[in-house]
C-alpha cells in the first residue's frame, strides 16, 4: 500500500507541510553548507510540484500551483510576473518562511535535501548558511533599534559560530564589500538612504556564505540610478562567489539584464522558462510576450511608443477561470483554451512554455 500524505505543523510556527512519503528518497546529508554542492550535474535547487495554499475550505487561496523549477550551482534565474501571481509566496516557500495559514505540498530539494521535510534544527542551519533572502523594502526587514554592523554580525554569531569580535570585524568587511564605508557600521537604519539599506540587506545575505540567494524585488522603491547600482552589485557579488541567484521582479527587462534564465509566472504557475534573452526578446507564451512589451526597452525608442500594460487584471487566485488561467486576457486564445489547461512543453531554444499554440 502506498503511504498517505504526512502532515505536520512547522515547529518554527510557520506553514503546514504535507510531504508525500512515497516520493521521499534516502539521500546522503551534505557535511556542511560551506562545502561543495553534492547533487548530480551541479543542480543546487530543484523544486518539484510545489503547491502553496493559504487557508482552507471554500476560502482557500491556491497561491502556487504545481511549480517545477531547477537552478544549477552558480546560475542565475529570474522569476517574473504581475503582482499577486505568487512570486513572493514561492520564494518564501523555498525556506519555509511562510505564515501558519499556508499549507505546502511537493518537494524543495536544496543541495539534495528536502527543505519541506527537514527537521527544525537542520532548517535553522540551512537558513542563512544554505540559502538566504534579500527582502523587498529593507526598512521593514531591518531592525530599527539596532546598529547595522550588529545586524550584519548577527547571522555570523547565531549561524556561523563566530566570536563577537570576529563577527564584528567580518561585518565591517562585508559592509565595505557592498560599498558602505567602515565608519557606517555604527549607523542605525534610519540614518541610511534606501539604497544603502538595501546594501546592508545584501551584506547580511552574504554573511554566512550561502550557496543560494533569493532576492525578492531587491530594488523596488529605489530610483532608477540606484536600482541599476544595486543590480550590478548583486550581479557582481554572486558571480565572484559562485552563488546561485533567484531574483524576483515584475520587470522582465531588469531580470533579462541580470539573469541567465527567466521563468514567467501567472496565477500561481510557471507558464514559460528558458534562456533569459530568448524569453525576453521573443517569448513563446502570450503572457510572456505581453509582459516583455509592458516595459520600455533600453536603447529602443520604438518600444516607448508601444502600448504599455496588459488588458484586464490578473485573476483572483481563489476564483481562477477554467482552462488556461490566462485565456480571458489572451489576444490569441482559441476556444479550447477556455476548458483545457496546458502543461509546460518544449518550445525550442532550450525553453518550455504552457500554451496550446506551442507545438509539443
Ligand atoms: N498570508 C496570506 N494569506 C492569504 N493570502 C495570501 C497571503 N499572502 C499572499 N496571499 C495571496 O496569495 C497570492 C499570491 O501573493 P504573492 O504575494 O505571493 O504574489 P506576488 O506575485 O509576490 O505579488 P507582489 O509582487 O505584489 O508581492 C495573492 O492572491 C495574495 O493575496
Amino acid at each position: 500500500m502506498v503511504p498517505g500524505p504526512a502532515r505536520h505543523r512547522d515547529r518554527a510556527g510557520g506553514a503546514r507541510v504535507h510531504a508525500v512519503r512515497a516520493r521521499r528518497r534516502v539521500r546522503t546529508q551534505p557535511e556542511s553548507w560551506g562545502g561543495q554542492v553534492t547533487t548530480a550535474a551541479g543542480r543546487l535547487l530543484r523544486v518539484e510540484d510545489l503547491t502553496v495554499t493559504y487557508g482552507e475550505g471554500p476560502d482557500a487561496v491556491p497561491a502556487v500551483r504545481g511549480v517545477d523549477l531547477t537552478l544549477d550551482a552558480g546560475a542565475t534565474l529570474g522569476l517574473a510576473g504581475e503582482s499577486g501571481c505568487g512570486k513572493s509566496t514561492l520564494a518564501l516557500a523555498l525556506l519555509r518562511l511562510l505564515p501558519r495559514a499556508a499549507t505546502l505540498t511537493g518537494r524543495v530539494l536544496l543541495d539534495g535535501e528536502d527543505v519541506l521535510t527537514m527537521r527544525w534544527g537542520r532548517l535553522r542551519a540551512v537558513r542563512w548558511a544554505g540559502a538566504s533572502v534579500v527582502f523587498q523594502g529593507a526598512m521593514h526587514a531591518l531592525n530599527a533599534v539596532h546598529r547595522i554592523g550588529d545586524q550584519v554580525a548577527e547571522p555570523l554569531l547565531v549561524h556561523g559560530g563566530a566570536t563577537a569580535a570576529a563577527a564584528r570585524h567580518r561585518a565591517a568587511d562585508l559592509l565595505e564589500q557592498v560599498g558602505l564605508p567602515a565608519a557606517r557600521t555604527s549607523a542605525y537604519p534610519h540614518e541610511l538612504s534606501g539604497g544603502q539599506r538595501q546594501r546592508v540587506m545584501i551584506a547580511m545575505a552574504l554573511a554566512c556564505e550561502p550557496h543560494l540567494i533569493v532576492a525578492d524585488e531587491p530594488t523596488t522603491a529605489l530610483d532608477v540610478m540606484i536600482q541599476a547600482q544595486i543590480l550590478r552589485l548583486i550581479e557582481g557579488l554572486v558571480a565572484e562567489r559562485g552563488i546561485s541567484l533567484l531574483m524576483i521582479s515584475h520587470d522582465l527587462a531588469v531580470l533579462a539584464d541580470t539573469c541567465d534564465r527567466l521563468a514567467v509566472m501567472y496565477a500561481g504557475r510557471i507558464v514559460e522558462e528558458g534562456p533569459a534573452r530568448a524569453v525576453y526578446d521573443a517569448a513563446a507564451h502570450p503572457y510572456g510576450r505581453a509582459l516583455s512589451e509592458a516595459f520600455p526597452r533600453v536603447g529602443d525608442p520604438a518600444s516607448r511608443l508601444a502600448p504599455r500594460g496588459l488588458p484586464g487584471d490578473p485573476p483572483d487566485p481563489a476564483a481562477l477561470p477554467a482552462g488556461c488561467a490566462f485565456h480571458p486576457r489572451c489576444p490569441v486564445a482559441l476556444d479550447r483554451c477556455a476548458h483545457d489547461d496546458q502543461p509546460l512543453r518544449a518550445a525550442g531554444e532550450g525553453r518550455t512554455a504552457a500554451c496550446v499554440r506551442v507545438e509539443g
